[in-house]
């Protein structure tokens, strides 16, 4: 979707900010720019929507090389995000949101509509902020409104530089998630700047890491941090890169343990039967329809009709793929000896226990050595 081809830039007073840069960014794609202050990463953001245009090399955007493309036309293919938000102050938050639309020649009532819709999706009440002036906004909320403005146009491709570099840490991180939310569901090609290793890693699918210039590793996140292609890499990624490798590694299901499973409405003997033949101490209990209710021990099946006279409530669990920094997380949230493992439809896919998790921490922090003498051989 978005192609560099040997792109350099030389700045008149001989600065040579981007050096024969090469990579791609496929559709649907949100890949990460990290690196030092200075290294290149904003001058190569606005090469592609034609802020600068590079002294040698091309771009091509979906095919087509942009050097032969109207720069206003281009943008509006291109949504762009940037720290200081740049909101018009005397106009309102449903206004700012709107304008792209409207300079696209929108009726003023459909931009409105869009643009409500936008700032919802964006977790803004359009009713309670819409009206709002810029500055009756928080600075979390103003960033909020700066990415519905840049979707409003519905461009495929964002451009987002260092969008959430001037919130506090904790606001930053919930729009962090909000914003891996939203683009599950709007799936743009985005190209993002940060030199935040740990936001790069958290919302790439892949990541370039900068040195001066030049893109130093082009890589997942996993792959960065297990296996970090410099020393110059493995320096700017931190000495504590195995830590940060939990966020990015996945529980699958080779690390869940499978207790007996009965029903709510299944009877007390049979249930008893199934755990004594396993050797259990307890079972996962469902529900009529499979989902989650709890757990049953095997010692309160010696009387009553039905599992559901003594199935206790168990509310924590995990979807499958989620990191094991979130299960070690929910596992002392709950002080649970185990989680339940749910998949994308909410059915039952084992548990995790502190066993199996410690097991998935070694797997992950021995990778990162096992790649590192791959690395290094
Ligand atoms: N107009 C300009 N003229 C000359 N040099 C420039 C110009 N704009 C940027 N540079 C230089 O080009 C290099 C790359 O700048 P760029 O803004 O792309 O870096 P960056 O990685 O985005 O940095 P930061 O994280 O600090 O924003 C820097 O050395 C910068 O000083």
């Amino acid at each position: 979707m978005i192609r560099f081809e040997h792109v350099t830039k030389r700045y008149p007073d001989g600065t040579t900010a981007v050096d024969d840069l090469s990579f791609e960014v496929a559709e649907g794609e949100l890949v990460t720019l990290v690196g030092p202050s200075g290294c290149g990463k904003t001058t190569t953001m606005k090469m592609v929507n034609r802020l600068i245009d590079p002294t040698e090399g091309r771009i091509l955007v979906d095919g087509e090389d942009i050097a032969g493309v109207d720069p206003v036309k281009l943008r509006r293919r291109i949504g762009y995000v940037i720290q200081q938000v740049g909101l018009f102050p005397h106009k309102t938050v449903l206004e700012n949101t709107a304008t792209v639309p409207q300079l696209l020649g929108w009726s003023r009532r459909k931009a409105r509509e869009r643009a409500a819709e936008l700032l919802d999706l964006v977790g803004l009440d359009p009713a309670v902020h819409g009206d709002r002036y810029p500055d009756q906004l928080s600075g979390g909320q103003r960033q909020r409104v700066g990415v519905a403005r840049a979707l409003a146009a519905d461009p495929p491709v964002l451009l987002m530089d260092e969008p959430f570099g001037a919130v506090d840490p904790v606001v930053r991180e919930h729009l962090q998630s909000e914003f891996l939310r939203l683009q599950r569901q709007v799936r743009k090609t985005v190209l993002f700047v940060t030199h935040d290793i740990e936001e790069a890693v958290r919302l790439g699918d892949r990541m370039a890491v900068y040195g001066a210039g030049r893109v130093e590793q082009f890589d997942t996140p996993a792959t960065v941090l297990g296996a970090p292609a410099s020393p110059y890499v493995a320096d700017f990624v931190g000495s504590d890169r195995g830590l940060k490798r939990l966020s990015v590694t996945a529980i699958g299901q080779d690390d869940l343990e499978q207790p007996p499973v009965v029903r709510l409405d299944d009877a007390v003997e049979a249930a008893a039967e199934r755990l004594a033949a396993q050797d259990a101490r307890w079972a996962v209990v469902l529900d009529a329809g499979g989902a989650l209710h709890g757990w049953v021990a095997r010692e309160a099946l010696a009387d009553g009709a039905a599992v559901r006279d003594h199935a206790r409530r168990m509310e924590a669990w995990l979807p499958l793929g989620a990191s094991l920094k979130q299960a070690f997380s929910v596992m002392l949230q709950h002080d649970a000896g185990w989680v339940a493992v749910l998949d994308d439809d909410e059915r039952f896919r084992g548990v995790l226990t502190p066993a199996g998790l410690h097991e998935a921490l070694r797997r992950s922090v021995s990778g990162v050595e096992q790649l590192e003498s791959v690395a290094g051989s």
